[in-house]
C-alpha cells in the first residue's frame, strides 16, 4: 500500500462571506478546498477580486472563514501561530525602525533570545543581500530593498509556509525578475513552503511546482496546474517550448474568467 504524507497544509471547503446576513455581503470564497505539501510552491492565479488576498489572509488566520476547516501536518488551526507568516504587497514595515529591527520583530514577539534573535536576523539579511543596510531606516531603501525586508522577516520566523501577497508588484521589471530568481533560491536553500498570489502569469508558471486557477466570485478553485519543469529554473527557462505551453494554458483560463466578470458587469 502507498503511503501518502500528511500535507503541510490543508483546507477543506473554506467559505468567507463579508457582512453576512447584512444588505451589502459578499460572498468571497466558496467551498475553496486543497492540499499543499512541503516544499510545494503554490501560485494562485484569478480574475480582480475573487478572492485571492482573502483567501490568503484565511489560510494565515488573519481572517476566520464563515465555515470550513484548516489543518496544518494534519491539526486543526484556529488564528494566526509561527507557521504561518505573511510578506504583504506594501511591505508592511514599520518606519521608525530600522532594517535589523524590521526583521526581528516577529522573533521578539515570540520572546526569543538576544542572541537567537541576532544569529537569525542576521542569517536572513545577509540571504536577501541586505548586509551592510542593518541601520538603514525604510526611507533610506528603494523599494525592491523594503520588500528584500518585508521577505526576510516572513522567513526570519522559520514559518513551515510562507504566504505573499502580490509581493513584487510594487517593484520593477528588472528587480522583479532578480527578485523571482532569490526567492527561489531562498526557498530551495531553506527548503520552505511558499504560497504566492501574483497576476502576472510568467511569474507564476517561472516560480510555481503548482498553479491554483480561481474563479469569478465567489472564488473557487477550478483548476489546479502541474508545472512540471525541475528547478533550478533560470532566465533561459522562460525559452523552453512547455514554458510557453503553460502560460498559454494559464491565460485561456483567465480570459475565460474575465469575460465571465464583463458579462456579470463587475469588471
Ligand atoms: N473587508 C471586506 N469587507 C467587505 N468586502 C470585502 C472585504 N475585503 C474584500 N472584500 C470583497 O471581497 C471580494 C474579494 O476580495 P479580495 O481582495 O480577496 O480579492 P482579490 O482577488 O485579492 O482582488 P485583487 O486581485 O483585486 O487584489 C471583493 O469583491 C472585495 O471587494
Amino acid at each position: 500500500m502507498v503511503k501518502t504524507k500528511t500535507p503541510i497544509l490543508q483546507f477543506d471547503s473554506l467559505n468567507v462571506i463579508y457582512n453576512e446576513g447584512q444588505p451589502n455581503q459578499v460572498h468571497a470564497l466558496k467551498n475553496v478546498s486543497g492540499e499543499i505539501h512541503e516544499g510545494e510552491f503554490i501560485s494562485i492565479i484569478g480574475p480582480s477580486g475573487c478572492g485571492k488576498s482573502t483567501l490568503l489572509h484565511t489560510l494565515d488566520g488573519l481572517l476566520e472563514p464563515s465555515s470550513g476547516r484548516i489543518f496544518v501536518n494534519g491539526s486543526p488551526v484556529h488564528g494566526p501561530d509561527g507557521d504561518r507568516a505573511m510578506v504583504f504587497q506594501d511591505f508592511a514595515l514599520m518606519p521608525w525602525q530600522t532594517v535589523y529591527q524590521n526583521v526581528a520583530f516577529g522573533l521578539r514577539l515570540e520572546g526569543k533570545p538576544d542572541r537567537e534573535i541576532r544569529e537569525k536576523v542576521m542569517h536572513y539579511i545577509k540571504l536577501v543581500g541586505l548586509e551592510g543596510f542593518e541601520q538603514k531606516y525604510p526611507h533610506q531603501l528603494s523599494g525592491g530593498m523594503k520588500q528584500r525586508v518585508g521577505i526576510a522577516r516572513g522567513f526570519a520566523v522559520e514559518p513551515k509556509v510562507l504566504l505573499m501577497d502580490e509581493p513584487f508588484s510594487a517593484i520593477d521589471e528588472q528587480t522583479r525578475e532578480i527578485m523571482q530568481e532569490e526567492v527561489l533560491k531562498i526557498m530551495l536553500h531553506e527548503k520552505k513552503t511558499v504560497i504566492f498570489i501574483t497576476h502576472s502569469i510568467d511569474e507564476a508558471v517561472f516560480l510555481s511546482t503548482r498553479i491554483f486557477l480561481m474563479s469569478v466570485r465567489p472564488g473557487q478553485i477550478v483548476e489546479e496546474v502541474k508545472i512540471d519543469i525541475p528547478y533550478p529554473r533560470t532566465l533561459e527557462t522562460k525559452a523552453l517550448p512547455e514554458y510557453q505551453e503553460y502560460k498559454q494554458v494559464i491565460w485561456d483560463h483567465l480570459k475565460g474568467e474575465v469575460r465571465r466578470q464583463y458579462r456579470k458587469g463587475e469588471a
